[in-house]
């Protein structure tokens, strides 16, 4: 096998064969009373990083002590080759670094092959709405004590970058911000280098639907800082999942030759000077 091939996914092994990863979803409720949620983190996630993860967790803290969802399960949706954006690993390789990241971490967290697998880009929309069909329609929702079925509410969990993105004019359309934000609602991670509330200014219209949560203990990690670390032969060490790094190293991933990253992170790191660990500073985009 190439150093750069990824061997297929368990669930990547063929577009005809895609079941939507149900194994980890909770079909019951600990509190009927409650409206049951899952969260869906769309992203690039090359690579992963222990934020991804934490992400998750400190919306499900968030939701425990400060709303009224009981969470059923929560799905990292990778974007698809066709995003182009710099610095993406393949699909393959970023779906597997998903899965090796959660399978033994989590009980709950799971990854959803579907968006990574198609060749044209898919809106976070469409994205929201397979995840709606997934896991209404086809499943049926949560049960009920009584034996009736209760739809479960699907919501974007994304960071406070991402958000502000929303604002900007051209990146999303104002019927996808509608569907997004009005129809099924999303947490938000405060994240350094973002002014929440500057984030979140002009999206007062959906404000009932937009959790936000603080990071009590701020992380900064980001993809891109860890792809720098890579090229630069740094430690990543603690800062994404061991069996990720192995999986980078056994792949060569984000290596010189290895990364679309690098050449395009060249003139930040020229442009920051001393201060290299400033590349990448939450926010910024490689
Ligand atoms: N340190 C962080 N704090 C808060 N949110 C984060 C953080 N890192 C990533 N996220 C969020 O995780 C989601 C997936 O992001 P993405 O894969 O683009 O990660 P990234 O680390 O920002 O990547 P890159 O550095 O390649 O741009 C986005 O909603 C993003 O806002
Ligand atoms: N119009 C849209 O649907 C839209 C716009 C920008 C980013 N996104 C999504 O946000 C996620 C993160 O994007 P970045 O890595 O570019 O921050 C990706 O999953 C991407 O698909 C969606």
């Amino acid at each position: 096998m190439a150093a750069n091939a990824a061997p297929q996914t368990a669930v990547m092994q063929s577009s005809t064969n895609y079941s939507f990863p149900q194994h980890r979803l909770r079909r019951t409720q600990n509190d009927p009373i409650k409206t049951p949620l899952v969260l869906v983190a769309c992203g690039s996630f090359s690579p992963i990083t222990y934020l991804h993860l934490r992400m998750f967790e400190m919306a499900a803290d968030f939701a425990k002590f400060n709303t009224n969802f009981e969470i059923l399960g929560g799905f990292l949706s990778p974007v698809g080759d066709a995003y182009k954006k710099a610095g993406l690993a393949t699909a393959q390789h970023r779906l597997r670094m998903c899965e090796l990241a959660t399978d033994l971490t989590s009980t709950w967290l799971s990854v959803d092959p579907w968006e990574a697998m198609q060749s044209e880009y898919i809106p976070t929309a469409q994205v929201l709405d397979h995840f709606q069909y997934e896991i209404n329609e086809v499943l049926g929702g949560v049960k009920n004590p009584d034996g009736t079925n209760k739809p479960i509410k699907v919501m974007l969990l994304a960071g406070a970058d991402l958000i502000q993105t929303m604002s900007t004019p051209d990146v999303w359309s104002d019927e996808d911000l509608d569907h997004i934000l009005g129809g099924f609602g999303t947490f938000i991670v405060e994240r350094t280098g973002t002014d929440i509330d500057d984030a979140v200014s002009n999206l007062q219209k959906y404000k009932d639907n937009i959790y936000v949560i603080q990071q009590l203990i701020h992380n900064d990690v980001s993809s891109t800082k860890i792809r720098l670390f890579l090229r630069r032969e740094m430690s990543i060490q603690y800062l994404i999942p061991a069996p990720v790094i192995e999986y980078i190293n056994l792949h060569g991933l984000y290596g010189d030759d290895g990364a679309s990253s690098m050449n395009s992170m060249r003139g930040k790191e020229v442009t920051s000077g001393s201060a290299s660990l400033a590349v990448g500073a939450s926010g910024s985009k490689s």
